[in-house]
């Protein structure tokens, strides 16, 4: 089924309380490569939410009270069979997602390293002792688990960004509950049926499988036994979110959209800047929430990196992600597709000049041509939004302070990138770019030991890294007096 070496990875029923949980209602997974329908997904909804909200809460105490160290080999395990599993779990990824395999696996790696990362750190939830403004008492802090989580997660990365939360929640003791994309969920109950084979406990994982995600989301934000929720998408769904959550007070953590600017300055290396441009910008097609969005260059250089970067597009294939050799897939969607269309035409009108590509490709309805277009304002609808295709606007400027205050004129701060070899300016840059994170010399910045997370807009709480934990975890402060 599916091209799988393992069928059994394949699974269409609502993983809750450790069992599949079938429907009536069902809903479609298809394959944005060529439309065809690839399995119907039962979709369980509100009800099915409740149910997982009831067997989280119902595991939770069991979980909590696991010494770390057995968690953590429960969790070693399910890394474990993730990896054993990449090529499968890369097929299934690819064939609902549509990027090209080669990345497809390369997420399976990049998400299960998120459970070999906190496996560790699961066991090195550290407490403190504080001295004592007077000796009858001893000031201690432990931290313990939040209790039920519950998370909605995008269709661009449908495994790496359920591994991302489900592993820190885990680790910390945490019960979990996620509703996938609609668009993408045979990823996350692959996820499911391999935490079941490593051990982990009934209703410690759910996965809820629904079209409708206003209904299922409303019972995720608003139930009173889940005492946190986290979001991965666009910010504006991750704004009704927040306040549904603001009912009962949960903790939130919030990974929403991104505009990032690439910055190629006159001292900067051009041709690592290109390869690093390639990286940040084609990955998933331009659907990632920390590509480049706007490149700007500085204006003695602009010629000598544009034509540098138009030879390194011409060498992208377009396809079908399972082909051989495809580096650039199918975009999830028509909307999709429409909405880059939209920018790319009313930034055209407003004097933007396309140099390369611009067209919806003939291979199929949701493949969009590499593009380039030259003459870009920070002002145009390109600039402006979060593009999400394959789609380069070149924007110059004259110096420094500029650049940064182009950067900067956005609601939003995930990612920032930027080229140059001064360290003076590098530091000059790193310091006044308003970013959760920035890429230096690097495209790609993405890796379970860095703090992933955006300021302003673009969400708070942070994944990945030590820090990762401190969102799934309540410290608690304990006076010992009589003493
Ligand atoms: N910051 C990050 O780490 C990160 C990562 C990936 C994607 N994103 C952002 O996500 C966006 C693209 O993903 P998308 O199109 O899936 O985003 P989206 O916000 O439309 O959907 C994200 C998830 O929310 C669900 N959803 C939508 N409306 C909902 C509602 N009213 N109640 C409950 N759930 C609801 C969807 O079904 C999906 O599962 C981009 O803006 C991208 O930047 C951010
Ligand atoms: O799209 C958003 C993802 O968080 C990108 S990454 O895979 O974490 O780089």
């Amino acid at each position: 089924m599916l091209g799988l070496n393992d069928d059994a990875l394949v699974r269409t029923d609502a993983f809750i309380n450790g069992q599949w949980q079938s429907s009536d209602q069902k809903f479609a997974v298809t394959n944005p490569a060529n439309g065809e329908t690839l399995v119907l997904v039962a979709d369980v909804g509100a009800d099915g939410a409740e149910q997982a909200v009831q067997a989280a809460h119902q595991a939770f105490r069991d979980w909590a009270g696991k010494p770390a160290v057995e968690r953590a080999g429960l969790m070693r395990k399910w890394f474990e069979l993730m990896m054993q599993h990449q090529d499968d779990l890369g097929r299934l990824l690819t064939l609902e997602q549509g990027k090209p395999l080669a990345e497809a696996k390369g997420e399976i790696a990049y998400g299960a390293t998120y459970m070999e990362w906190f496996a560790e750190e699961a066991k090195r939830v550290y407490g403190d002792t504080i001295p004592a403004p007077s000796n009858d008492k001893r000031i201690l802090v432990i931290k313990q688990p939040v209790g039920v989580v519950t998370a909605v997660t995008p269709w661009n990365f449908p495994n790496a960004m359920i591994a991302r939360k489900a592993a820190a929640a885990l680790a910390a003791g945490c019960t979990f509950v996620v509703k996938p994309a609609a668009e993408t969920p045979l990823s996350a109950l692959a996820m499911a049926e391999l935490a079941r084979r490593a051990g982990i406990p009934d209703g410690v994982l759910n996965v809820v499988t629904g079209k409708d995600s206003k209904s299922i989301g409303k019972v995720l934000t608003e139930h009173e036994l889940v005492r946190k929720f986290t979001f991965t998408g666009s910010t504006a769904v991750g704004k009704q979110l927040i306040a549904q959550c603001a009912g009962t007070v949960k903790k939130v953590t919030m990974e929403l959209g991104g505009n990032a600017p690439f910055i190629v300055f006159d001292d900067a290396d051009l041709d690592a800047a290109v390869k690093g441009l390639m990286a940040s910008k084609f990955r998933n097609a331009g659907q990632t929430c920390v590509c480049a969005n706007r490149i700007f260059v500085q204006q003695s250089v602009y010629q000598a990196f544009s034509d540098k970067l138009s030879e390194a597009v011409a060498q992208l294939k377009l396809g079908n992600g399972l082909e051989e050799g495809v580096t650039i897939g199918p975009l999830i969607s028509k909307s999709a597709v429409d909405k880059v269309r939209e920018l790319i035409d009313k930034s055209v009108n407003q004097g933007a000049k396309v140099s390369r590509g611009g067209q919806a490709s003939g291979l199929g309805e949701l493949f969009f041509e590499p593009t380039i277009l030259t003459d870009v304002s920070n002002d145009m609808p390109l600039a402006r939004e979060e593009i999400f295709g394959p789609v380069v606007p070149l924007i110059p400027f004259e110096d420094e302070q500029q650049a940064l205050q182009l950067a900067n004129d956005t609601d939003v701060g995930l990612a920032a990138y930027f080229y140059a070899r001064d360290i003076s300016r590098i530091w000059r840059v790193s310091e006044g770019l308003e970013y959760g994170m920035v890429g230096i010399n690097e495209g790609g910045i993405s890796n379970p030991a860095a703090p992933f997370g955006g300021v302003k807009q673009s969400g708070y709480g942070r994944e990945g890294s030590k820090y990762g934990l401190d969102d799934y975890l309540e410290i608690k402060y304990l006076c010992m007096g009589g003493i």
